[in-house]
């Protein structure tokens, strides 16, 4: 009996969040590392099915750098990344095209819908959602087909929600001209939660945060300012893929969002637990 009463405590103690956030959006980005866990990915899209289920208005948005490196490697190409982003050529754009759309855009939706959610492929296969043009890096690199997002279909997005599907995008872009670009998938959640005007943009990876010692789990930063993230840039503390998902954090709250998270995606339920819980997970980026 204490049990089951346990247990609608919980469910009312739930009510209040879910009440509090009905009807508003979180863009959740899926990273390429945790992708490869499929236990992880099973009970992160149960989550973001729940999430759908109760009214909130979840957007996934994810990567796949891991498996694109992995084909790369298949087709004789050898991966280069600059300050995290992947130098892309023409037989290199290909790869990733295969496998971000190809692939696991699609992997992933059937997955949601054979657990019992509703959900949409917006890929440059069915109906491309994000327009960009070829991004300049700031040292002045040439990066190939490299693109930066500069406007996202927002109504197409947001018309999903009245049927109770769950948009599923990759990081690719189209220009003006109809050429493809390879985007960074950090990017490309950080541009599709300013233009929706989200609540939240949570980062899912398969490290527990922004580590002060990246193989250290134990010095994880809990929060952490602008300016400090500016200073581990710099430093070299944050390196690699950290780079740009850190970058996109700082951008989106250039553009005032107040709190960004760089979370766990392995840990059971972590995405339940940042949106509904007052206990953070992970690194928070504020202002
Ligand atoms: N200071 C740091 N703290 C934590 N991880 C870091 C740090 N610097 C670099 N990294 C690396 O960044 C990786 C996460 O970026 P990335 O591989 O692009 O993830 P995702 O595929 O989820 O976008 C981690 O697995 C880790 O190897
Ligand atoms: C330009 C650029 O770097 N594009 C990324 C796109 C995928 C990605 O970002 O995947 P993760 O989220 O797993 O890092 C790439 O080619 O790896």
């Amino acid at each position: 009996m204490n049990q089951a009463i346990a247990k609608a405590d919980t469910l009312i103690e739930a009510m209040g969040w879910i009440r509090r956030f009905r009807g508003k959006t979180t863009v959740i980005k899926l990273g390429g590392s945790l992708l490869e866990d499929r236990t992880a990915m099973h009970h992160l899209l149960l989550d973001v099915i729940f999430m759908e289920t109760v009214g909130l208005r979840p957007v996934v948005v994810h990567g796949g750098g891991k498996a694109i490196t992995q084909a790369m490697a298949d087709a004789g190409i050898v991966a280069q990344f600059i300050r995290g982003r992947r130098v892309t050529d023409e037989p290199s754009l290909k790869v990733v095209e295969q496998v971000l759309a190809g692939e696991l855009n699609v992997e992933l939706t059937e997955m949601m819908e054979r657990l019992g959610g509703r959900a949409m492929n917006l890929s440059p296969r069915t109906t491309c959602v994000l327009h960009g043009q070829k991004m300049l890096d700031p040292d002045g690199e040439d990066l190939g087909f490299v693109g930066e997002v500069t406007r996202v279909d927002r109504d197409v997005i947001e018309s999903l929600a009245y049927t109770d599907q769950v948009p599923v995008i990759p990081s690719l872009c189209y220009d003006d001209e109809g050429q493809l670009y390879n985007v960074n998938a950090d990017t490309a959640a950080m541009a599709v939660a300013q233009s929706l005007g989200a609540d939240k943009l949570v980062f899912l990876s398969d490290v527990n945060g922004v580590r002060r010692d990246e193989s250290d789990p134990n010095s994880i930063i809990p929060a952490m300012s602008a300016a400090t993230s500016r200073e581990l840039i710099a430093s070299g503390v944050i390196r690699g893929g950290m780079i740009p998902k850190v970058e996109a954090c700082l951008e989106t709250l250039d553009r005032g969002v107040q709190k960004v998270h760089i979370i766990d995606g392995r840990l059971r339920h972590s995405l339940l637990l940042e949106i509904f819980t007052t206990d953070g997970v992970g690194t928070e980026i504020h202002a």
